[in-house]
């Protein structure tokens, strides 16, 4: 509530626009998740880590109606998974296309439109202003009549996230946006996902606790069962706690976030 000069005024809360409750699934014999709660809330920025196998793809793909619970419950936007769908862009982790893979930027992005219009078919000129409104959201407007192939690792994250914001969602879900691009460009995708965030609620996966904890509002940590920190308590124990010794840490040069590197994830 605020007051001030005899006026009172009354904020409403945020609404969580992602609720888990009890969340079990696994694929076979053992629990790949187990007792998951967490709520995201309308114009969070969330970031989600945790070990290697420690469920975070399994995560997003029940909240992205690709694989049903089979425990517990989980609401987007006050409906399922898979009625929501709409209502959320996915960035899914690096894709690779072959060079010469004959279909363009543009073209990728305008699949972001589809089933978007009334009719089956072709894309309306107004598809083709949402995906170069898109693009210039992304800085990569220059790049609309590319061979898709033909990108960089961050160009191709730019794109892949113009093509989620085409379809105009109130979530921006990301798995490991920045797995396969240089520190610098780490930095420029995260700096636009902090300008997203202004009209976006963001869940990021991301390996790099320490990093992330620079940009987001809480992490949560995954490693079956789930537990949520707010930023200022990602220290060194928080890291040791959850990667144990398979994490080094390596300051970023010149990156001017003092933060440090977990290189955990050295696979990827
Ligand atoms: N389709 C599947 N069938 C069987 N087991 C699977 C399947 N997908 C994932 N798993 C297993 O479930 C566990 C969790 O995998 P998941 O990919 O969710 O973890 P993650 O935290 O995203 O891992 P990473 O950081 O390595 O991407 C792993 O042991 C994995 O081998």
């Amino acid at each position: 509530m605020i007051v001030g000069s005899g006026e009172v005024r009354t904020e409403s809360p945020k609404q969580p626009v992602i609720s888990i409750r009890d969340l079990g699934f696994s694929y076979g014999e053992s629990p790949v998740l187990e007792g998951v709660d967490l709520e995201v809330l309308d114009g969070e920025f969330v970031g989600l880590v945790g070990p290697n196998a420690g469920g975070k793809s399994t995560l997003l793909k029940l909240v992205l109606g690709l694989l049903e619970p089979q425990q517990g419950s989980i609401q987007v936007i006050g409906q399922t998974p898979r009625q929501a769908v709409r209502r959320v862009g996915y960035v899914p982790q690096f894709p690779t296309f072959p060079r010469d893979f004959p279909i363009s930027v543009e073209q990728v992005v305008l699949t972001g439109r589809l089933g978007f219009g009334p009719m089956l078919g072709w894309y309306r000129s107004s598809d083709r202003t949402a995906a170069r409104q898109a693009l210039a959201e992304v800085e990569a407007l220059d790049l609309a009549r590319r061979r898709i192939g033909t990108l960089s690792g961050g160009q191709l994250q730019r794109v892949l996230l113009a093509r989620a914001l085409v379809a105009e969602p109130l979530i921006l879900i990301l798995d490991e946006p920045t797995a396969n691009i240089d520190q610098r460009m780490e930095g420029d995708i995260f700096d636009l996902l902090a300008r997203l965030n202004a009209r976006l609620t963001i869940l990021v996966v991301s390996h790099d606790i320490a990093f992330i904890s620079g940009y987001v509002d809480r992490v949560a940590c995954l490693n079956r069962t789930l537990v949520c920190h707010t930023t200022e308590r990602v220290d060194g124990d928080l890291i040791h706690q959850l990667y144990g010794d398979n994490v080094r840490q390596v300051a970023h040069a010149g990156s001017g976030h003092g933060h440090a590197h977990n290189l955990g994830h050295q696979g990827h």
